[in-house]
């Protein structure tokens, strides 16, 4: 589990943030462009709809008002009004007129908006009646007719609905000849209206709902004024607002309009913005995927042995994990840059390890590597069956050597002393080193006292062989040594310190004594 502040898991809220402000602004797309542009598109189409309508109504009307002006500017209809053709109604106005023209009835005045003749279908029954008043057989035409009678005196030859009783469509024509403007009445047609009226019979979105208000001002002759509501999420509500013909009222036509198209944009559009989305999850688990092998995995690593490194104990520093340092990019090269660094840093180590172990004067082992080896030697040693031998050197009179010829020739002295004991101490095993000012030391492992003895012997010969004058000495006039040799058995092994201490007191004896010479602690 990455912690909060790890690479991957910045990368990974930065994608979710990404991936939120894509989804915002494809949310915003959708109600600020997308929704209002759909709309806008159903409103044009809904606009198209509504002038079909509007044909689909003006043609009925038309061919009603054509059927009117037809039969009143008839000659017969005329002859009629005055007099000289009394059996008009028996002989013309039919049944058939009325199945044929798709007309339910017809009221004849003379100019004083008086009744001539009536006739029409009787929508009740379906029955024919043809009358010179509404009364008798005609009167369910009474209604209709007094609606109509009411308003003649202001009727003009535009076909309108009128609204009481029931909806019907009228058209009312002057009865006058064409060439003179004199009337002799008028002739109303009715056709009545369903109060679902389908203007068009194989299409059911034609199907116009029909209702009256109070007349508005600005519509007027036949005009249409055209109002679309959204009423819910799935229909539009499309009203035709038209001027009636009964005075004060205006007729509605409402029809519903499915919202199909605008549901399938949406849809549409939703199932592109799923499938992007999905899309770009998709590219970002691939993005996460690749920036992970690429990019994370590697400093993961890198940092993980950081983080080793430091808590290496040891003074020999790891590499970096070689496959690091195969990569050719960046990464790549930080590893190598590691693993060069480690290597100096290594080198410098063994390096400072060498000198914190060695005399800087003479390169001979330091009191530091005696105290860490000897142990060792005697444990080992022992281990082996063997006994180890401890040779404590001391220069007899330096300070004498010192004070005479001078510092840097003591140190001199002091190399060419180390140089001796190099020469004779050549074993792998052998340990000499220089633990004070003038004090030497020498382990040999595997060398009981005797051989012990006889090589410290042979030590002091070999120093004064080299005859480097020590005029101020009182003893001798070359530069001597004396030793103090003590041993560790298995039988009775000592501790190092113990054992120094012991080879230390026998030089000691020595040097009460004399000079040049060697002395032995007894050993157990
Ligand atoms: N030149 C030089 N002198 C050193 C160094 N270390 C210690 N000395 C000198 O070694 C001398 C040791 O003198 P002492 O401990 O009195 O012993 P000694 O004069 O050798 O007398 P005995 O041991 O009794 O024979 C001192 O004068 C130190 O200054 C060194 O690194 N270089």
């Amino acid at each position: 589990m990455p912690y909060p502040n790890s690479l991957r898991s910045r990368f990974i809220i930065t994608l979710s943030i990404m991936l939120v402000l894509v989804m915002g602004i494809l949310v915003f797309i959708l109600h600020q462009l997308m929704i209002p542009n759909l709309i806008s598109e159903e409103r044009q189409s809904a606009h198209v709809y509504a002038n079909a309508l509007q044909k689909g109504i003006d043609q009925n009307a038309r061919a009603l008002g054509d059927m009117a002006y037809q039969w009143a500017s008839w000659i017969s209809t005329r002859e009629f009004m005055e007099g000289r053709l009394p059996d008009f109604p028996q002989t013309h106005i039919t049944p058939a007129v009325f199945s044929d023209h798709d007309a339910d009835m017809m009221v004849i005045t003379n100019i004083n908006d008086g009744v001539v003749w009536v006739a029409g279908r009787n929508p009740s029954n379906g029955r024919f009646t043809s009358c010179a008043t509404p009364e008798g057989p005609c009167q369910w035409t009474i209604e209709q007719v007094r609606q109509i009678q009411r308003q003649l005196p202001m009727a003009d030859t535009i076909p309108r609905i009128g609204i009481t009783p029931g909806f019907a469509l009228l058209s009312t024509w002057p009865i006058a000849r064409q060439d003179t403007p004199v009337q002799s009445g008028k002739l109303t047609l009715v056709r009545f209206l369903p109060g679902q009226w389908q203007l068009d019979a194989e299409n059911s979105a034609s199907t116009l709902t029909l209702s009256a208000t109070r007349q508005s001002t600005d519509i007027v002759n036949g005009e249409t004024r055209v109002d679309i509501d959204s009423t819910s999420d799935d229909s539009l509500r499309l009203t035709l607002a038209r001027d009636s013909a009964t005075p004060g009222y205006q007729v509605l036509m409402t029809t519903r309009l499915d919202r199909q198209g605008l549901r399938n944009g949406i849809e549409r559009f939703n199932l592109t913005m799923l499938g992007a989305m999905g899309l770009l999850l998709g590219l970002m688990m691939l993005m996460l995927w690749i920036f992970r092998a690429i990019v994370l995995r590697p400093i993961a690593e890198l940092s993980r042995y950081a983080v080793a490194l430091r808590q290496s104990p040891g003074e020999h520093l790891e590499s970096p994990p070689p496959w690091l340092q195969a990569r050719g990019d960046e990464l790549g090269i930080m590893a190598r840059e590691f693993q060069t660094l480690i290597r100096e840093l290594n080198d410098r180590n063994a390096h400072l390890k060498a000198l914190t172990n060695r005399d800087a004067l003479t390169g001979l082992g330091n009191r530091r590597l005696l105290d860490r080896q000897l142990p060792r030697i005697l444990s080992l040693t022992h281990r082996l069956d063997r006994p180890v031998a401890l040779i404590m050197i001391d220069v007899d009179h330096f300070k004498l050597y010192n004070d005479f010829y001078g510092h840097p020739e003591g140190d001199q002295c002091l190399k060419t002393i180390a140089e001796t004991l190099s020469d004779i101490f050549q074993r792998e095993s052998d340990l000499v080193a220089r633990i004070g000012g003038e004090e030497f030391v020498i382990v040999l492992p595997d060398f009981d006292l005797d051989r012990a003895m006889d090589i410290a012997r042979g030590v002091c010969t070999a120093m004064e062989a080299q005859c480097l004058p020590h005029e101020p000495s009182p003893t001798h006039k070359y530069v001597t040594i004396s030793a103090g040799v003590a041993i560790s058995s298995p039988e009775h092994p000592l501790a190092g310190e113990a054992l120094i201490k012991r080879a230390d007191e026998a030089l000691y004896q020595v040097k009460k004594s004399s000079r040049n010479a060697v002395g032995c602690a007894s050993p157990g």
